[in-house]
């Protein structure tokens, strides 16, 4: 039985006077790569912040883990990527890991595991403000995996990525799933949709879909995620809320 890593239920969240989730539901199982694609502004960030225990909720509940979303027995259960990198320009990519392992009470060996793991060895000892942005993002991704999260909540991981190293990227994401960590990736390139286990499909803060890739293709009888999308939106299961936990 796939058990559920994070559960949200009836969830409403304001931002500047505006509703921008109005409602919605759905569950995230563990052990999975879950992609949360939509277009730009449809809400995704508003959601992982709700799921990481950033946002203020107007009402409903986040759990994650079987605990309130943010709580402290969270902390160093849930790791989180934000479209930012929030590491230091001025230190190495090593220092950088080293500083957080020191903060999180982390090993020196999970330095070295969370920089392998992001493939940045060859960059190891360079000031991070001279990396590229792909190259920051990851050491950013390096940080939140230094205490083995999980559950792995990352914010548009792979803009501006070569295809390689996307592809390395989304290989890692799935060893992490394999090994039991719920993965929460968001994209609005809907050509991500194919890499993952689930997918929530998100327009305008609702959830027009929630499934595996497959079943939502072959539901609209269609090739491509984008297809489907549109064919969603027309046949207006955007206009509604989505009942019901999956
Ligand atoms: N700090 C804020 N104050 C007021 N409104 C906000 C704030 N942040 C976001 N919003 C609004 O909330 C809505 C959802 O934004 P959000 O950042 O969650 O979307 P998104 O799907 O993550 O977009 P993107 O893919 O561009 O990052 C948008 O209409 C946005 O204008």
């Amino acid at each position: 039985m796939v058990n559920n890593a994070v559960e949200v239920r009836d969830l409403v969240v304001e931002r500047g006077g505006k509703r921008v989730l109005p409602g919605i539901s759905f569950a995230i199982p563990e052990g999975q790569v879950t992609g949360l694609l939509g277009p730009s502004g449809c809400g995704k960030t508003t959601l992982m912040r709700a799921i990481v225990g950033v946002q203020k909720l107007r009402s409903g509940t986040v759990e994650v883990l079987g605990e309130p979303a943010g709580s402290r027995p969270l902390r160093d259960r849930v790791g989180y990527v934000t479209q930012e990198a929030s590491v230091y320009d001025d230190l190495s990519v090593t220092e950088n890991l080293r500083f957080f392992a020191r903060v999180l009470g982390v090993s020196d060996d999970g330095v070295q595991r969370s920089i392998d793991a992001v493939d940045l060895g060859a960059n190891a000892a360079q000031v991070v403000g001279n990396l590229s942005g792909g190259q920051r993002s990851r050491v950013s991704l390096a940080v939140a995996l230094l205490d083995q999260p999980e559950v792995l909540v990352l914010d548009e991981p792979t803009v501006g990525l070569d295809p390689v190293l996307r592809r390395d990227l989304w290989a890692m994401f799935h060893r992490l799933a394999d090994s039991g960590v719920a993965v929460l990736v968001s994209s609005h390139v809907m050509d991500e949709a194919q890499r993952c286990d689930r997918l929530l499909l998100m327009r305008e803060g609702r959830i027009i879909a929630d499934d595996t890739p497959r079943r939502i293709l072959d539901a609209a009888g269609v090739a491509e995620i984008e297809d489907a999308f549109l064919a969603l939106v027309e046949s207006g299961a955007a206009d509604g809320p989505k009942e019901g936990v999956a």
